[in-house]
């Protein structure tokens, strides 16, 4: 029987418990998270924020399964992540890469319904339309389907990358910097849609960003990574209060009066 898409109410989509990651460097090993726990319910849109290195991007990738931690526990939707398998968590966690990550000799169609070709078990006639519908979902248009990506801007390559990630319709969205890079027309629009996803499709959204617009647009609890752990987290307001010298700078140095106009414009970030 398969397993149900969604765990059981109340239960956390993410639960992380005393996660320890180690990296073997010549000569010694490098810890990156020791100690950490981390949970996320249900329709949050959780912002994970931290220092260069601090393993941010590392721990998409144990959520989703790709990296195996040393030591600790994460359950994903409900199971332990390794029981998803790398199909299983395509199908149930939608990761969107920093660089878009499409494959270049693909056609935009083709890339998008690449992980349910991978799957082979639905009549590629269907998968096309599955990923036509997808590609309007995220605001592009039918003809663009053809294109490659070379002939993408930066936002349609992260809109492409988004239909990819979404095409089993999975609760749970990673995202991984996803307004870095983009101007800042293409990078608002990018955050319209992904508020407007997380608002149509009941999404569950874990996201790494140093963006402080994206920050505040979109979430509702921020997550902060220090020390090898999740030192602080709770919604904006407070976590800007928390005293730590990467919060400080983070928010209140230089760009912190940007941080407070932003605070006052966003209703979300209370
Ligand atoms: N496969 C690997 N082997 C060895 N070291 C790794 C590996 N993957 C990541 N690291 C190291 O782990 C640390 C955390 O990396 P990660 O990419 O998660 O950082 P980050 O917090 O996302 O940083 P940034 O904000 O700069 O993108 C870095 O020092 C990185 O070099």
């Amino acid at each position: 029987m398969a397993a149900p898409l969604l765990p059981a109410p109340g239960t956390p989509m993410v639960e992380i418990r005393g996660l320890r990651t180690e990296f073997e460097l010549p000569g010694r090993k490098f810890v990156v998270h020791d100690h950490l726990d981390f949970s996320v319910q249900r329709g949050e849109v959780v912002s994970l924020v931290g220092g260069s290195g601090t393993g941010k991007t590392v721990l998409l990738r144990q959520i989703l399964g790709l990296e195996r931690p040393a030591a600790g526990r994460i359950d994903v939707l409900g199971r332990p992540v390794a029981e998803l398998g790398q199909r299983g968590a395509a199908s149930r966690v939608g990761m969107l890469f920093q660089h878009g990550a499409l494959f270049s000799a693909f056609t935009v169609l083709e890339n998008i319904a690449f992980p349910l070709m991978e799957l082979r078990t639905l009549p590629k006639a269907l998968i096309y339309e599955a990923a036509m519908v997808k590609l309007q979902m995220v605001g592009l248009k039918p003809e663009d389907g053809a294109k490659m990506p070379s002939d993408l801007s930066g936002g349609m390559i992260k809109r492409v990358a988004l239909a990819r990630a979404l095409i089993m319709d999975p609760p749970l969205l990673l995202l991984d910097e996803p307004t870095a890079g983009l101007d800042p027309e293409s990078s608002d629009g990018f955050v319209t849609l992904l508020r407007a996803l997380h608002r149509d499709l009941a999404l569950t959204v874990i996201m790494v960003t140093h963006d402080l617009d994206t920050l505040f647009e979109l979430s509702t609890r921020i997550a902060v990574l220090a020390e090898r752990r999740i030192i602080m987290t709770g919604p904006p307001k407070q976590v800007i209060a928390f005293q730590h010298p990467f919060v400080h700078d983070f928010f209140l140095g230089p760009r912190g009066q940007r941080a407070m106009e932003l605070l006052r414009e966003y209703p979300f970030a209370v």
